[in-house]
């Protein structure tokens, strides 16, 4: 039984690939571990995960950076999100929203079902198509969800795994707060370095076992 590493963009794991001698591609396959490079969003993250996902893998492990709501967590800083939820399924009521729970189609949120140990923060995510960049909706966003952390992919990664049953863990470093738009004071290096530092690190282990 093998681990399935996903990650939207190569760019992201590029130092782990160089590290295990891997050469990127959408899909590459090892003995102890694939890798899968999704794409950025939810659409290409489900896609790739329709055509690669099955029972032959034992635990799934997302990575990537993501914004942070809570000032609290340092930028560079590596959390363990638990549960996350689609935050904008639903339907517009003027000034209010209506979630997919409430309008009756189902769970908007996920959890990770694994119970793999990681001696990281532990939070839980929303996933969005459109990053956050406007303090209102913002405002709206956090009174409806108290999210810790946002990405782009992994409510539809807690989403395919939970499909099948699969234990997934999602681990992300925070490149920058979830704020009015201020590209400049996204720190993406220092996110991707230490993401890399804890992935060849996890990798590792679960090799040597
Ligand atoms: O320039 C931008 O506005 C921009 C917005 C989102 C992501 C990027 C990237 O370059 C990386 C893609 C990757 O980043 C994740 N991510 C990072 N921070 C956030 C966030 O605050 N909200 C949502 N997603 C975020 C995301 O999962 C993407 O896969 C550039």
């Amino acid at each position: 039984m093998k681990l399935l590493l996903v990650a939207a963009t190569e760019a992201e794991i590029a130092a782990t690939l160089a590290y295990f001698n891997l050469k990127a591609s959408r899909f590459i396959e090892t003995d102890k571990f694939d890798v899968l490079i999704t794409g950025v969003g939810m659409v290409a993250t489900a896609f790739a995960l329709g055509q690669k996902l099955h029972h032959n893998y034992s635990l799934v492990l997302n990575v990537g950076i993501a914004g942070s709501f809570y000032k609290e967590i340092s930028l560079g800083e590596l959390v363990n999100i638990t549960q996350d939820t689609f935050a904008e399924l639903g339907a517009e009521d003027d000034e209010k929203f209506i979630s997919l729970p409430q309008l009756g189609f189902g769970k908007n949120e996920f959890s990770s079902l694994a119970n793999t140990k990681l001696t990281l923060r532990q939070v839980t995510g929303i996933t969005v198509n459109k990053v956050h960049g406007n303090a209102h909706s913002i405002e709206k966003t956090i009174a409806l969800y108290h999210p810790q952390t946002e990405s782009m992919e992994g409510a539809a990664v807690f989403y395919a795994c939970a499909e099948l049953g699969i234990p997934a863990l999602q681990v992300r470093s925070i490149s920058n707060y979830v704020e009015t738009r201020n590209r400049e004071n996204w720190q993406i290096a220092l996110a991707v370095k230490n993401l890399n530092n804890w992935l060849i690190g996890f990798l590792k282990t679960m090799n040597s076992k």
